[in-house]
């Protein structure tokens, strides 16, 4: 190994490409900072190049798939269809590599200094980059770190018959039938997705519940029989075999049972990226599990060392860490700034996408003493019946004290980009009329969300008197009656 014999002075610098660490290069580089970012990889982090784009081009070749079922209403007929896994990898890789070169190109446009290579701490403001043969050591004067996760290499994954909710993404044949584990969003959506490619599908998860609103999670679940994804509930799984195909043990409410699937695919434990970059040697304080302990502007316990995304604390997910990132940029330049979790709008790209901000029902009537809610289903959109797309429902909460909206919960056609509407009106503290007073375009998606609040008042157009009874004030079980005669 050559090392350097001299310490080069740095302003910023930041660990890791991913999307905090660009992000965050890319804002203190416009606010004036000389910016160095140290990626060991790909530029992109785990997001661009196995995480957030290779899932939603799978998820979206299964939605083109589903959309040429309903061709025929629009008298385009297509007599013979095929899907080439190959064609679909090719294209995805050409993305991956485009959108790679674009993050350099805006790195470099914003004069941020991109080095390849390894970093570790070596002291509180020292930083050694390993590359190959060659170490250099830089002196900094203020740090990001955006390392990531890294899976525990202990959970058994062959790529082969069993992989993980990345490696999923690189397979060379379309499962005959895949066992998906896990109520997570990754398992949610590999479940969908692949289930639209051909596979037989079936969910195993620990419990009974989804994580969702009550009324998204209902549909949800109905729409999984209605697309012939099995469930199995209440199971854990004990142990995995893999021959010609993959026979998986677990138990079901404590009794033993078994299947055999073509694959399977599970989420191994994530683990932060923390023990090659050597915090522990500058006494930055980790949570119980390693993440790295940060307060609201993204400071860890060492000073003038930041940390944003998947390797903090809580939740993991790409927007949380783009919004880290800027705060950190923003704090390092001298702005105010700090980051807020609670309306982080929660997405899964399933067959039809869910959207979910705020609070479900059932977390607002533990927050607040009267809660009001709707469920208007959308196929009482005009526009659902145009497009044949008449799956799913919009469901709010509100405070019925102060007439405020604390959740917006969608399961269906638009719902990820309606979720941006969401997010306003909860972070502009919106009232139910601010949402029924301004216009809404027709036809769209978006007069599902006026529908909604009108419903709130028992106003809405597009939904039988009957139906509405619901959205008065009830209490939890007077609510889930009305629910169950509602669908
Ligand atoms: C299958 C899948 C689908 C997903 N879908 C979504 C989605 O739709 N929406 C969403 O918001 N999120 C999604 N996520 C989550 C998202 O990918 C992560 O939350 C996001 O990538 C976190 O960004 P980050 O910048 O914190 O870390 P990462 O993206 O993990 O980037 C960290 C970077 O740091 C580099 N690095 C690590 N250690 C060092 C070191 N010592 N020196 C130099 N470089 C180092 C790594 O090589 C990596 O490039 C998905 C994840 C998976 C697995
Ligand atoms: N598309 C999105 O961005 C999206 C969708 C839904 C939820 N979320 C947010 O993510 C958080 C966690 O979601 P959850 O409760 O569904 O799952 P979770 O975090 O409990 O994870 C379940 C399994 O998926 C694996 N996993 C989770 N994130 C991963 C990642 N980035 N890379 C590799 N494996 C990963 C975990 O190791 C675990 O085994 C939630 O709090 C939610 O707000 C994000």
């Amino acid at each position: 190994m050559v090392v350097g014999e001299i310490i080069e002075e740095r302003e910023v610098i930041i660990i890791g490409g991913g999307p905090g660490g660009y992000n965050a290069a890319i804002r203190a580089a416009q606010l004036g900072k000389q910016v160095t970012l140290i990626e060991k990889k790909g530029l992109g982090g785990v997001c661009l190049n196995e995480g957030c784009i290779p899932s939603k081009f799978f998820a979206e070749a299964a939605k083109k798939r589903m959309e040429i079922d309903h061709f025929k209403q629009f008298g385009i007929k297509i007599d013979q269809v095929s899907f080439d896994l190959t064609v679909l990898h090719k294209e995805l890789n050409e993305t991956i590599s485009a959108l790679q070169k674009g993050i350099k190109k805006l790195l470099l446009d914003n004069g941020v200094e991109i080095v390849q290579g390894t970093a570790f701490f070596m002291t509180e403001n020292r930083i050694g980059v390993e590359n190959g043969h060659t170490f250099s050591v830089y002196r900094f004067q203020r740090a990001v770190i955006a390392a990531g996760c890294k899976k525990n290499r202990k959970t058994k994954v062959d790529h082969k018959r069993i992989f993980d909710f990345e490696s999923i993404y690189s397979i060379q044949e379309i499962p005959s039938s895949l066992l998906v584990a896990g109520s997570s969003y990754l398992a949610l959506e590999a479940a969908s997705t692949f289930q639209q490619l051909g596979s037989d599908v079936t969910l195993i998860i620990e419990g009974t519940d989804l994580g969702l609103d009550g009324s998204i999670e209902k549909e949800l679940k109905r729409l999984l029989k209605k697309r012939k994804i099995k469930l199995i509930t209440n199971a854990r799984i004990k142990e995995i075999h893999t021959a010609q195909s993959a026979v998986i043990y677990y138990t079901k409410s404590g009794e033993d049972k078994s299947i055999e699937v073509s694959h399977l695919v599970y989420g191994p434990a994530l683990i932060p990226a923390t023990a090659e970059l050597g915090v522990e040697r500058i006494g930055m304080k980790l949570d119980q599990n390693g993440f790295i302990n940060i307060d609201q502007t993204g400071k860890t316990s060492v000073k003038d060392i930041y940390a944003i995304g998947d390797i903090t604390c809580g939740i993991k997910n790409a927007s949380k860490a783009i919004k880290q990132g800027k705060v950190a940029a923003e704090m390092i330049s001298g702005i105010a700034s700090e980051y807020d979790e609670s309306n982080l709008p929660s997405i899964i790209h399933t067959i039809p996408p869910i959207s979910s901000v705020g609070l479900t029902e059932e977390q607002a009537r533990q927050t607040f003493e009267r809660v009001k809610s709707s469920t208007f289903p959308l196929s009482g959109l005009g526009v659902s019946a145009m497009s044949s797309q008449k799956e799913g429902i919009i469901k709010l909460v509100i405070d019925a004290d102060q007439e405020l909206i604390v959740g917006v919960h969608m399961i269906g056609q638009g719902a990820v980009e309606l979720s941006s509407a969401a997010v306003l009106a909860l972070e502009m503290i919106a009232r139910t009329e601010d949402l029924t007073f301004m216009h809404y375009p027709h036809p769209s998606i978006n007069e599902g969300l006026l529908e909604g609040f009108e419903a709130l008042a028992g106003k809405a157009i597009h939904l039988a008197a009957n139906k509405q009874q619901h959205n008065k004030t009830e209490s939890p079980s007077q609510l889930q009656q009305h629910e169950q005669y509602n669908l």
